[in-house]
């Protein structure tokens, strides 16, 4: 077995594999509303159909992650447990998942800064496995692992040099997720479409696009954290560097303060002053407009980016939507089309509002896709992958 873990902010996603001839999902599940009185444990045990939620008190990502391995054990014998793969957001300019060692792990901790949404929580998981279960292996993948081949000039931030050598420059995200993607289209598709002119659009919580070219990524939308580019759930995206100037010399915001505002209270979130969940917002657009600007912006950035990109790319041939909204919500994919047949995006929108594979007209010269993205599964591949490789390597710890 392969168990899988994604921790979130706020939630643990997890998942865990039989290893046969491909990988066969158990069972699956997330902590959710970790750090608050609504946390509770959601699973599926795929062999019965066993969909439940338990109420558990998760105060923090420590006493959630003992508690999922609580109810694991019960569920499971953790003796067949092989591997266990982590998603980490950033991983600087490591290109393959790798075998935790102290030697990463006192790695990982010296750039925690570079991404404090993410990453003190993810180490936290890994410490937590480690003490419970000091034998089984735990691997790392990276996120931004995909976006390590970006030409320097997408890398590089208009400041000084001296702090591009410090590691502070763009490195992008959403990696698993957008491997994943393409995988799936080479399936769905051929090579030569795999290899052509491609944005994918990771429209999640966290949202990203990324221009893709031979099956390589050129450009992202996030940076040097996961805060930038699109207007998110909760975070800004791209915000004018000089807001932060003032609001630490009028407002007198702390560090902490100003981390707190451009991750937790912005996006989708700030607009609306009601929620940063799409799908809330949808269901009040009519009433309240404040929600509906929100999803305009939402719309309108991504439409932007979309634009930017095709530059980047030299034209477009591919557009593949993805995430809890690019996989469910048609109005957005709309309303981020509309206007865009001048670059050959034109929607069938029986399909888009179907939710189909293809979304795009036939005539269309730009395929538009909607594809469900797999983040676990691909951890739970590269996983597999190196422990194969490992029967192979001597070196590989055991
Ligand atoms: N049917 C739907 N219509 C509109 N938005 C949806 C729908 N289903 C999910 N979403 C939105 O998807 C977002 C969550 O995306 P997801 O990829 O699951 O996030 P995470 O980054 O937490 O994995 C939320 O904003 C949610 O409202
Ligand atoms: C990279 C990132 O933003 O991840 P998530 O969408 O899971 O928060
Ligand atoms: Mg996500």
């Amino acid at each position: 077995m392969i168990l899988t873990i994604n921790g979130g902010s706020s939630s643990i996603k997890f998942s865990l594999y039989k290893i046969n001839e491909s990988l066969q999902k158990m069972l699956f599940g997330e902590i959710e509303n970790i750090g608050t009185a609504k946390a509770k444990l959601n699973f599926t045990i795929i062999a019965d159909q066993q969909k439940k939620s338990l109420p558990i008190d998760a105060k923090d990502h420590s006493h959630a992650a003992n508690h999922l391995i609580d109810w694991l054990e019960k569920e499971q014998d953790f003796t067949s447990v092989k591997a266990i793969g982590h998603r980490i957001v950033h991983g600087m300019e490591h290109t393959e998942p790798e075998l935790i060692t102290d030697e990463l792990l006192t790695e990982l901790k010296k750039i925690s800064a570079f991404d404090p949404e993410h990453l003190p929580e993810e180490i936290k998981l890994i410490e937590i496995f480690k003490k419970r279960y000091p034998k089984i292996k735990q691997i790392v993948c990276f996120d931004t692992a995909f976006h390590t081949s970006m030409p320097l000039v997408a890398k590089l931030l208009s400041i000084p040099r001296r702090y591009y050598e410090k590691g502070i420059r763009r490195y992008g995200f959403h990696g698993l997720s957008y491997t994943y993607l393409m995988e799936e289209l080479k399936r769905l598709t051929d090579e030569e479409t795999a290899n052509s002119k491609i944005i994918l659009a990771h429209l999640g919580s966290g949202a990203s696009l990324a221009a893709v070219k031979n099956g390589k990524s050129l450009d992202t939308s996030m940076g040097f954290t996961p805060t930038s580019g699109l207007p998110m759930s909760t975070r800004t995206g791209d915000l004018d560097p000089g807001v932060a100037w003032y609001l630490m010399k009028e407002e007198n915001m702390t560090a902490k303060e100003f981390n707190h505002l451009i991750n937790q209270e912005s996006g989708l979130l700030g607009i609306s002053e009601t929620s940063g969940d799409m799908r809330e917002l949808m269901n009040v657009e009519d009433t309240d407009s404040r929600a509906a600007e929100a999803i305009d912006l939402f719309c309108y950035q991504t439409k932007k980016w979309i634009g930017s990109f095709t530059a980047v790319l030299e034209g477009l041939d591919v557009l593949v939507f993805s995430g809890g909204i690019g996989e469910h919500a048609p109005e957005v994919r709309s309303k981020i089309c509309d206007g865009l047949e001048f670059l050959g995006i034109e929607l069938d929108e029986i399909n888009n509002m179907n939710n189909r594979t293809i979304i795009s007209t036939e005539k269309s010269k730009v395929k538009v896709f909607v594809i469900q993205t797999n983040e676990e599964l691909m951890i739970a591949k590269l996983v597999n992958g190196l422990l194969n490789s490992s029967v192979k390597s001597e070196n590989f710890i055991k």
